[in-house]
């Protein structure tokens, strides 16, 4: 699969068995370019998270293929799956899991330190620019617990890029802001796409944020429904 197509997924179907087997992704074919901005919309449980985290490397199908840059996972270890994901993937959830007691420029730095490229001092500047592209900055040496519901999760997607990653997979990044704050967020997830080249995939209940998006992809039970 050519390089170009960032992340690929053909016949994508995640079961769970049991006495009654759950299909909780069926068969999803989806092919996202670079700089390409989707969002994932359908009804609650219709397996929009499960997609995801199966996109994301976080989950392994019982059935089909993810592509990461060209790469077939399937063969992958957990390691070189925990590798792939630290390295080219940012993920952003709808709770911003920042470390509560570490500052949110820590927050921003761990990730940078265990990928292991920078040296501590190159991995701290890092931070603080991610953080001041987000406007940010000043509020680098806080507690998350400080900073408003917004800007922890601005930390959230500084902490999502720290690595640069070519992919950005948020969960409902959204669900816990108010509506000026949650369109904010998505301008940003718009810029990372068409300033920065990256692709972003966003898990969303709100359509009218979902339209601000390049493609809207939709989900019901599983299967995807609805493209645009
Ligand atoms: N580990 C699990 N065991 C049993 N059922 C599960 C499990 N994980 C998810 N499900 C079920 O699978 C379906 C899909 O869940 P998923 O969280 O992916 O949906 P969703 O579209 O993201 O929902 P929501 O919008 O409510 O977050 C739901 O019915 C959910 O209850």
């Amino acid at each position: 699969m050519a390089n170009e197509v960032a992340l690929a997924a053909r016949g994508l179907t995640r079961e769970l068995p049991g006495p009654v087997p759950v299909t909780l992704v069926r068969g999803v074919d989806l092919t996202v370019a670079p700089g390409e901005f989707v969002a994932i919309t359908g009804p609650s449980g219709s397996g929009k998270s499960s997609l995801l985290y199966l996109l994301g490397l976080l989950d392994r199908p019982t059935a089909g293929t993810v592509w990461l840059a060209g790469e077939d996972t399937s063969g992958l270890s957990s390691d070189q799956l925990a590798e792939r994901r630290l390295a080219r993937i940012g993920f952003v959830f709808q709770f911003h899991f920042l470390l509560p007691e570490f500052s949110c420029l820590a927050n921003v730095e761990i990730p940078i330190r265990r990928l292991g490229r920078l040296d501590p001092a190159a991995a701290r500047r890092r931070a603080q620019g991610l953080l001041e592209a987000l406007e940010l900055g000043e509020h680098a040496r806080k507690l998350p617990e400080q900073l408003s519901g917004g800007q922890r999760q601005r930390v959230a997607i500084a902490r999502a890029l720290a690595n640069d990653p070519p992919l950005i997979l948020a969960d409902e990044p959204t669900g816990n802001l108010d509506s000026r704050t949650a369109a904010l967020v998505f301008a940003t997830f718009r810029r990372l796409a068409r300033e920065e080249g990256r692709s972003v995939l966003v898990v969303t209940h709100d359509t009218g944020l979902a339209d601000t998006a390049d493609r809207r992809i939709h989900l019901v039970d599983g299967r995807v429904v609805g493209r645009e």
